[in-house]
């Protein structure tokens, strides 16, 4: 049986082609396409601040949670390795879980939570620990579990679209969905179809993938604080702005804290 740190110990081998570039690196662009969650952790981690400051400043952990998700990958798909496998999946795990505890709206609690948010986090904590073992045992469906999750965050958005008149908000949903759905669409491709790619000596979906979903993390984690600021920060409003400008086409979007005059 080989070592978790041996290269190509996990049973999990994205389409990319193995050694093509480096000796020591197993999937080049697999690996180096993480590069976005070291540029857009630190960097939304400065963005959101303010907003963090007035809401929660745990929500800094989702930023450190998200830039080990970046560097957990790098190292499984440098090296194939089990463990590099399973430390990518706990971590995402882990990230998820700690978005539920700080932006999931309290209309949506099991009802026997009351609404209260510390029970609520403890029972996605030992959900979240139970599921970390869980995931030691059936490997190769990890990855398909995590991605299911979505369907219950897309169930959430699609209510909270179909509430708000906010435009700005529903366009965010929109990109996010679109991200998401495109993002998807290049991992399962990338999964189930690969002999076609290979065939076509394309190999960069798992990579399109990468790039994708930390976008999709960075429009999804807008769309979560301005759905939770409806419910939790009453008399502030938050203002969506991109980076590095608003007009441009295309940006890193995050939110500004306002004081709501309204009633003056
Ligand atoms: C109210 C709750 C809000 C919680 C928000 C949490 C949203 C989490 C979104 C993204 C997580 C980023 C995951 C990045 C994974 C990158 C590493 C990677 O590629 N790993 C693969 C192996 O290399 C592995 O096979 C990937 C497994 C699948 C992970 C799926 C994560 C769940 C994504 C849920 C996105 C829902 C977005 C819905 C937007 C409207
Ligand atoms: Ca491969
Ligand atoms: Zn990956």
């Amino acid at each position: 049986m080989p070592s978790i740190f041996a290269y190509q110990s996990s049973e999990v081998d994205w389409c990319e082609t193995n050694f093509l570039h480096s000796e020591l690196v197993a999937e080049f662009y697999n690996t180096f396409s993480n590069v976005t969650f070291f540029i857009f952790g630190p960097f939304m981690m400065y963005l959101m601040h303010p907003y963090a400051q007035q809401r929660n400043l745990y929500i800094h952990g989702v930023w450190v949670l998200f830039m080990a998700i970046g560097l957990f990958s790098m190292y499984f798909h440098m090296t194939l390795s089990f463990l590099g496998q399973l430390l990518d999946e706990i971590a995402i795990l882990w990230l998820v879980a700690s978005g539920y505890c700080i932006w999931m709206p309290r209309s949506y609690y099991p009802t026997f939570l009351r609404k209260n948010r510390v029970h609520f986090t403890c029972l996605t904590v030992i959900i979240t620990i139970v599921s970390t073992f869980l995931s030691f045992l059936r490997p190769t469906i990890n990855a398909y579990a995590l991605n299911s999750i979505a369907i219950h965050i897309l169930y959430i958005v699609v209510q909270e679209y179909k509430k708000t008149n906010n435009k700005e908000l529903r366009h965010l949903i929109q990109v996010s969905v679109v991200l998401w759905a495109v993002a998807l669409t290049s991992w399962v491709s990338d999964r189930l179809l690969c002999s076609f790619w290979q065939q076509i000596n394309f190999f960069y979906l798992h990579s399109i993938w990468h790039v994708l979903i930390s976008f999709t993390f960075v429009y999804g984690t807008v769309v979560m604080a301005l759905v939770d600021a409806e419910y939790e920060m009453p008399g502030q409003m938050l203002k969506v702005r991109y980076w590095p400008r608003d007009t441009w086409p295309m940006g890193l979007p995050y939110v500004e804290v306002r004081s709501d005059n309204k009633n003056c």
